[in-house]
C-alpha cells in the first residue's frame, strides 16, 4: 500500500505550534511577531501566494504587513524600503515574493535583508550556515524546510544508509534541500538538466525529490519500488476535462503511475506546497522568539 504524504495535516500541526508559540511570546512579552512580505507588479500567481501569507500571518496571531509595489518600482526604491524594515523593530520577518518582474535583480535585494528577518533562507548568512550544517542558529529556506518534515515523517530524523536524489538545483529549493538531507546522514546526489541518464539516477532513490519545474517528468520507470517521492513542483496546465480554458495544478511527477511504485509519494496539491507558507510562520516566529531571546520551538 503506497502512503499519500497528506502536507496539509502536517502544515495544521506546524500552525498549531506557531499560533501556541505566539500567543506565549504576547503573554510573556507583549509583543507579536512582525512580519512583512513584499510583492512588485501584477503577477496573478504571485499575488494569490502573498494574500495567502498576509491571511495565515494573523490567523497565527501577528502583526501581518504587505507592500504592494507597482510593476514600474525601481531597484534603488525596493531597496530602501528592505532597509526601512531591516530598521523597524516591529517588524521581525521580511519575505520578497520570488519572481521580481525582469528589470529588477533579485539577489541585491534578498542579500540586502537583514540575515536575523530572513525568513526566506536565502541571504548567504542563512545559506552558508546550512551548508556548514548549523541548523539550529539561522533561518532555512520554506519549501525544503517543510519537505524534510514531510519525508520525517516516512523515515524519522535520521536518515543514514538512505540515498536521496534531488532533482533541481536552485538557491530556494535544490541546494537547501540537498543540505538539509545532508545534515540527516542521507547519501545525496544533485541531479539537473545537465545530468547524465537523469532515469537511471532517479531509479537509484529510496528518497526521490523533484523540482525542475516540468510537469509530470518524473515516470513510473525513474522510480524505485517502495521510494518515498516528493513532488515539489506546481505546474500551471490546461484542464480541457474542468471545461474550455479551464486549468488545473499539477506537480514534476506523473502521479498515478508513480503512485503504484512508490512507498509514499505527496500529491500536488496538498503535498509539499501546504508545508511553504507555514514554514514561513515558523521561521517568522522563531525570528520574533530570538530577537526577544525567548526560548525557539521545534517544528
Ligand atoms: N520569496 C519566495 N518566493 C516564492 C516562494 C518562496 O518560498 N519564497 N515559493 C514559491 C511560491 N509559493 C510561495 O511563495 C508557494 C507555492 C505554492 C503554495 C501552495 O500552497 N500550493 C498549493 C496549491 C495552490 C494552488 O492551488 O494554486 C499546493 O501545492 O497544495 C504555497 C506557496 C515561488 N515564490
Amino acid at each position: 500500500m503506497t502512503t499519500i504524504i497528506d502536507g496539509k495535516v502536517a502544515a495544521a500541526s506546524v500552525i498549531e505550534t506557531v499560533t501556541s508559540t505566539a500567543a506565549a511570546l504576547e503573554r510573556e512579552v507583549g509583543e507579536k511577531p512582525g512580519l512583512a512580505v513584499v510583492i512588485v507588479g501584477d503577477d496573478p500567481a504571485s499575488h494569490t501566494y502573498v494574500n495567502s501569507k498576509s491571511k495565515m500571518a494573523k490567523q497565527c496571531g501577528f502583526n501581518s504587513f504587505q507592500h504592494s509595489l507597482p510593476e514600474g518600482t525601481t531597484q534603488e526604491e525596493l531597496e530602501k524600503l528592505v532597509a526601512e524594515l531591516n530598521a523597524d523593530p516591529a517588524i521581525h520577518g521580511i519575505l520578497v515574493q520570488l519572481p521580481l518582474p525582469k528589470h529588477l535583480k533579485s539577489e541585491p535585494v534578498i542579500q540586502s535583508i537583514a540575515p536575523e528577518k530572513d525568513v526566506d533562507g536565502l541571504n548567504v548568512v542563512n545559506a552558508g550556515k546550512l551548508a556548514t550544517g548549523d541548523l539550529a542558529s539561522g533561518l532555512i529556506s520554506c519549501t525544503p524546510a517543510g519537505a524534510l518534515i514531510l519525508i520525517n515523517r516516512i523515515h524519522g530524523t535520521d536518515l543514514s544508509g538512505l540515498n536521496a536524489v534531488v532533482i533541481g538545483r536552485s538557491n530556494l529549493f535544490g541546494k537547501p534541500m540537498a543540505m538539509l538531507l545532508l545534515s540527516s546522514n542521507a547519501t545525496v546526489t544533485m541531479a539537473h538538466s545537465r545530468s547524465k541518464d537523469l532515469p537511471g539516477i532517479c531509479r537509484g532513490a529510496d528518497i526521490l525529490v523533484a523540482a525542475v519545474g516540468r510537469p509530470d517528468m518524473v515516470k513510473a520507470a525513474w522510480v524505485k519500488p517502495g521510494a518515498t517521492v516528493i513532488d515539489v513542483g506546481i505546474n500551471r496546465v490546461p484542464a480541457p476535462e474542468k471545461g474550455e480554458g479551464k486549468t488545473k495544478i499539477t506537480g514534476d511527477v506523473a502521479y498515478a503511475e508513480c503512485a503504484e511504485v512508490a512507498g509514499a509519494i505527496t500529491p500536488v496539491p496538498g503535498g509539499v506546497g501546504p508545508m511553504t507558507i507555514a514554514m514561513l510562520m515558523a521561521n517568522t516566529v522563531v525570528a520574533a522568539c530570538r530577537s526577544f531571546g525567548r526560548p525557539v520551538p521545534k517544528f
